[in-house]
């Protein structure tokens, strides 16, 4: 099973003081009663784009969890950007503006690429109506051709299988406020990177929503001396959304099950060879890939980054989130 964040349960002993948390920690209630003001309702016509996102998705859980959550990054956005205008004024630059970038990291299957388009909705509702980006990080994986020359195919996810100075190159031209910046694109339909002119474009949002596993690692340190920057430098907040290890393989099977009766169906997906397996064959296949892959990549290079997020979302049973535990500034 996952470990919760350890840091706030040490308890005091006479050798060993009690470290103090860096988080505050939010039970439910404690959160949704934070959704103070105005826009927190949701019409009709909202209510139902959200269930497009994910018919699995509670509305319950937008309320309380993620319009608070919406509510606190639209503070921080507005305070970051008189931040930046206050040092444009001191240089007595015209122009600029530089997108505000939230990474989500977390296991595969948590449900981080569900967070952040539901966050992608709710904040295009604040005053103002911000441009809201997502780009997820598989579409800097290698391609396959690559991974497999590599013998990295039983790694897809773990550090090596990323083109990390791609990522960072890309997260530099945003922050540098650059218009119209291209990002690869993954298909876990053809479980492979699509190719270069299937790219998104990425024009000076807002707001940017950065997701996937990786987006907290940091590396090894460079044995030249010579200072690369983390993914998440480029960050002005991060997410771990987290869950314990017997959920997300059952949230794991159940979506692949669920692409096997959809997806999976159609003879150019990677997968299809496993759409006439039976079930109790394809509920092994699945538990084999997680148990192989993700499961590792969760343990060695994942939730270690998790105490470097500045806010936790924790989830329990069916997705639903339990606590919240938001970094002290
Ligand atoms: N908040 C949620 N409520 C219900 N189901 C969810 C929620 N978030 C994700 N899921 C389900 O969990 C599975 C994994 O979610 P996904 O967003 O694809 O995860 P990730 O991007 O982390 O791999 C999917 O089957 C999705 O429908
Ligand atoms: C594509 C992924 C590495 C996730 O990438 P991410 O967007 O989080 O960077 C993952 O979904 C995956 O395909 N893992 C390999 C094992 C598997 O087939 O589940």
């Amino acid at each position: 099973m996952t470990t919760r964040p350890q840091i706030v349960h040490s308890r005091a002993t006479p050798d060993k003081p009690v470290v103090p948390s860096p988080y505050r920690v939010f039970t439910r209630a404690e959160w949704a009663e934070l959704r103070a003001d105005t826009p927190m309702t949701l019409t009709e016509a909202e209510v139902l784009r959200l269930r497009g996102l994910n018919e699995r998705l509670s509305i319950e859980e937008v309320i309380e969890i993620y319009l608070p959550l919406s509510r606190l990054l639209s503070l921080y956005v507005h305070a970051t950007q008189d931040l930046f205008k206050a040092t444009r004024y001191f240089l007595g630059a015209k122009d600029g503006k530089v997108p505000y970038i939230i990474g989500v990291a977390g296991s595969v299957a948590v449900g981080k690429s569900t967070t952040a388009r539901v966050l992608q909705a709710l904040l295009t509702r604040w005053p103002n109506t911000p441009k809201v980006d997502v780009v997820t990080t598989d579409g800097f994986l290698y391609p396959n051709a690559v991974l497999q020359r590599e013998n990295l195919m039983e790694r897809k996810g773990f550090p090596e299988s990323y083109d990390i100075p791609a990522l960072l190159n890309f997260l530099s031209r945003i922050k540098s406020g650059e218009r119209n910046v291209a990002a690869p694109l993954y298909s876990h339909f053809i479980y492979d990177v699509l190719p270069p002119d299937q790219q998104v474009i990425v024009d000076r949002p807002d707001i940017l929503i950065v997701e996937g596993l990786n987006v907290l690692q940091t590396g090894r340190p460079p044995r030249d001396g010579k200072a690369v920057p983390f993914v998440s430098d480029f960050f002005d907040f991060s997410i771990y959304v987290d869950a314990e290890t017997d959920d997300l393989e059952t949230w794991y099977v159940d979506r692949f099950m669920t692409l096997r009766r959809t997806a999976f169906r159609d003879p150019g997906s990677y997968f299809h060879r496993y759409s006439t397996l039976s079930d109790e064959e394809a509920v092994e296949t699945a538990l084999s890939i997680w148990r192989r892959i993700n499961l590792v990549n969760l343990e060695e290079n994942i939730l270690p980054t998790r105490q470097r997020a500045d806010l936790i979302l924790t989830k329990g049973d069916l997705h639903r989130i339990d606590e919240v535990w938001l970094r002290r500034l």
